[in-house]
């Protein structure tokens, strides 16, 4: 091969127009047959393979297609289901689905401790590294073996095979599957399992070499993190077993989502024979990597970014290139994403209607395909002419454009003041007097926000988008559901009512759709868990609020009844880690401009009445840095930017957060310095556990633990609930507590809602009884 190779490290499945949500989706409520299933999957990675190769990508890969989760198919390939799912083979997508989704009938997912049963309760969902995607978490236990037991990578290889396409099969690396996994055993040392772990890697390596593969990726994403020794020696062990099975087939371990820092010695040692580096995150590193890069091996380096949508900078890009191939020669460099594009959007095809200019700045996964392909035609010296140039003058666009620079905003932002951050009084003040105004029982009543967004809420949003349906109808549709919402909180005695967000298509795009400095896709999704997708709004520039946004609907629903109403916006630490965020400032400073946005509407919200407004705020932890050495100053300027948010009401007004999928031990200080009056937190599917941090903290605002899974479809019993809740009375003050589901009801259909949030009520009162106070 004389010139430089270029590869991919994995294509977005879920289709351009989210072909296989829908497929999947009707497939679950027994539309289509599993056959049909099974063909659009093949029909979108025939696709998705074809579209690779005419963008120039020399080495494509197969095995990043998954029906739900690339680390779940992980888990089939190596015969790691969970016992209880009662099912060992599982190269079928129903195994996945049940996995992911717990079996309906016996879908009793309540943790331990309040004897209802686990049947096949769904595994766990968490988020993967610092992205907004989810994975199911591998299960471990002493006895775990593991058994190659799925065909879908073999499958899929020769799939592309007889497509004339010598793909490049992709796993999950052992060591990351391990640190990924977890054990119900506290004590068990999942690192044990190794050994079992890497003989079925040997399998499958060797399988793979036998059918023909030329190359193996192996992801080891778990390289960007803190490694302990245990895991460090777990790469050593791993890797000088699997590159002696491997033959001809050559392996190529990836890390992504982070330079290397400490583990770069270990990085370079893996007896490998290509290592692929996120030349983006980890742009500081190139020097150091090319000096100690090993002379046996392959070196890919991702410069197109993966995980945000501008445009390459070729000529940085072509600068790392350069100073690559110089040390390495052609042969040992290629050119490649900085990680899998699964974190991007299809394509910019089909957003017509995006500003021109905007567009013009940003490349989706098949640009960035393009991207990479040209790069490598650059370095090669065969470009066609005028492809730097166009580049160059996109940049240069870009800079230069009065639209991202908004002088007000950076001269208000310039002016806050450390008093700007503080509430008027402490929270012993603030609650006297929220007590006082709000008059509300002991463990009050309350939800996180959103209702049911049933395929009406939806379709009658889709049909306004469209022009279909005029916005009077519109606006008197949504007034409907919300009435109804709203009447119905009250008539089954929801202490603090909320309006129900049947206006919103997301809680962070629809502050984008209405801040400056945002621009939102019409098709631009990203896979979030499962079939459920995202469509994050790009941020480009300086960030303010023109007008009041939530005012109309919060304002309507206090109309509605005499309870307090309860205000809901995003927070802005959210809003930024569930948008593209430009690059070309601090994260901290967009999350300043963003914070004084939100900062105007809960001061209108106040000014309209709204005793209570509930900033969310569930994204804090996930935007965490995956060093530890960086999470101080990131918390620092989160807790701030939130405080920045809060700190303009009067002492009566109630300020809420929420939090989900957030483990709290680590961050419990930033949590505490937040002086959210109330702050309310999925627990129920530990059981409660994740109240510890608060505890051990002495946690001094009001909590309200989430006393059941909004996640299932199961209706929890008062019992069961009023345990959760006698558990956290024994450790947290019992004025300090509400009662509350885990997270927003949006994915949950009105009959479970109805039944769940009646026994939730009644559950509250029964724990009033049988305290002796009733007002607090
Ligand atoms: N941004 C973000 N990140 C997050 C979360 C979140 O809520 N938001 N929560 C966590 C993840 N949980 C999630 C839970 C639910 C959904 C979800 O339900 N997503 C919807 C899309 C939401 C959306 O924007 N919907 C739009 C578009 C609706 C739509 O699909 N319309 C149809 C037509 C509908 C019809 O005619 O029937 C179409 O365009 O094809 C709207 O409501 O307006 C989905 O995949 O189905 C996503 C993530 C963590 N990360
Ligand atoms: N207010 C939002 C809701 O209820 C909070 C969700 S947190 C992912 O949907
Ligand atoms: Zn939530």
């Amino acid at each position: 091969m004389s010139s430089i190779r270029t590869h991919n490290l994995g294509y977005p499945r879920i289709g351009e127009h989210r072909e296989l949500k829908k497929a999947t989706e009707a497939y679950w409520q027994g539309k289509i047959s599993r056959e049909e299933l099974e063909d659009t999957g093949r029909r979108l990675r025939r696709g998705n393979w074809l579209k690779q190769q005419a963008a120039g990508i020399d080495l494509i890969p197969c095995n990043d297609f998954s029906f739900y989760d690339q680390v779940l198919d992980a888990t089939c390939l190596l015969g790691n289901i969970p016992p209880r799912f009662g099912r060992q083979d599982a190269s079928d997508p129903d195994s996945l689905f049940l996995i992911a989704r717990g079996s309906r009938d016996t879908a009793d997912n309540c943790g331990d401790g309040c004897g209802c049963q686990t049947g096949t309760f769904a595994s766990e969902m968490t988020k993967w590294f610092d992205t907004n995607y989810h994975y199911i978490v591998p299960e471990f236990h002493a006895g775990t073996e593991f058994k190659v037991s799925g065909t879908k990578v073999f499958d899929e290889f020769q799939e592309a095979l007889a497509l004339g396409i010598h793909a490049k099969p992709v796993l999950i690396g052992p060591v990351t599957y391990l640190s990924l996994g977890k054990s119900h055993d506290a004590d068990f040392d999942r690192f044990s399992l190794l050994d079992g772990l890497v003989a079925a890697y040997e399998e499958i390596i060797g399988r793979l070499a036998a059918l023909g593969a030329t190359w193996i990726q192996i992801d080891e994403p778990i390289l960007a993190t803190d490694l302990d020794d245990r895991r460090r020696d777990a790469f050593l062990e791993a890797y000088a077993r699997l590159a002696t099975v491997a033959g001809n087939t050559r392996l190529m371990v990836a890390s992504y989502f982070g330079g290397l820092r400490d583990n770069l010695p270990l990085f370079l040692s893996l007896p490998v024979a290509g290592l692929h580096f996120d030349a983006v995150r980890g742009s500081d590193e190139v020097p150091e990597l090319l000096e100690k890069f090993p002379e046996d091996k392959v070196l890919s380096l991702g410069v197109v970014d993966g995980r945000n949508i501008w445009r390459n900078d070729f000529d940085a890009s072509l600068g790392l290139l350069a100073e690559a191939e110089a040390r390495l020669g052609k042969e040992r460099l290629w050119i490649a994403p900085s990680c899998s594009l699964i974190h991007s959007p299809v394509t910019l095809e089909n957003e017509p209607k995006l500003d021109p200019e905007i567009k013009n700045w940003l490349a989706f996964a098949d640009e960035k395909l393009a991207e990479v392909s040209a790069l490598g035609d650059l370095l090669g010296g065969r470009a066609g002419p005028g492809v730097l140039e166009e580049n160059r003058a996109a940049h240069l666009g870009r800079r230069g454009s009065p639209r991202i620079h908004n002088p007000a905003v950076r001269a208000r932002l310039a002016a806050v003041a450390p008093q700007d951050l503080e509430r008027r009084s402490r929270f012993p003040e603030r609650q006297a007097l929220q007590r006082e105004k709000l008059k509300l029982p002991l463990f009050p009543t309350t939800t996180i926000g959103s209702f049911p967004q049933t395929a009406e809420v939806r379709s009658a949003r889709a049909r306004w988008k469209s022009g279909l349906l005029p916005a009077v109808a519109y606006d008197a549709f949504i007034k409907e559901e919300t009435r109804r919402c709203v009447a119905f909180q009250d008539e089954i005695g929801i202490d603090m009512p909320v309006h129900g967000e049947f206006e919103r298509n997301d809680m962070v795009e629809y502050f984008g759709e209405q801040l400056e400095g945002f621009t939102f896709t019409a098709n631009g999704w990203v896979q979030s868990y499962g079939t459920r997708c995202v469509k994050p709004p790009v941020i480009f520039g300086d960030v303010s609020r023109p007008r009041p946004m939530t005012t109309y609907w919060s304002g309507f629903a206090k109309s509605l009844t005499e309870r307090p109403m309860k205000g809901m916006l995003t927070g802005p630490v959210t809003i930024l880690q569930w948008s593209f965020v430009r690059n070309d400032q601090p994260r901290e400073t967009t999350t300043r401009q963003i914070a004084l946005a939100i900062r105007d509407e809960v001061l209108d919200l106040e000014a309209i009445g709204l005793a209570a407004i509930q900033i969310d705020e569930p994204a804090i932890r996930e935007g965490l840095p995956l060093r530890r050495a960086d999470w101080d100053p990131y918390l620092a300027w989160a807790v701030d930017a939130f405080r920045l948010c809060a700190s303009g009401v009067r002492d009566e007004t109630q300020i809420h957060t929420h939090m989900c999928y957030s483990e709290f031990n680590d961050i419990i200080g930033a949590i505490a310095a937040l002086d959210a009056d109330v702050i309310t937190i999925e627990t129920s599917r530990s059981n409660m556990e994740l109240l510890d941090a608060f505890v051990d903290f002495n946690y001094p605002n009001e909590i309200g633990p989430g006393v059941y899974d909004i996640h299932s479809p199961r209706v929890p019993g008062v019992a069961e609930m009023r345990h959760l809740m006698e558990k956290a009375g024994a450790v947290i003050p019992t004025g300090n507590l509400w009662v509350n589901p885990d997270c927003g009801l949006k994915t949950r259909g009105w009959p479970e809602v109805r039944a769940s949030l009646v026994h939730m009520v009644a559950c509250a009162r029964a724990l009033r009884e049988k305290s002796n106070a009733s007002l607090r």
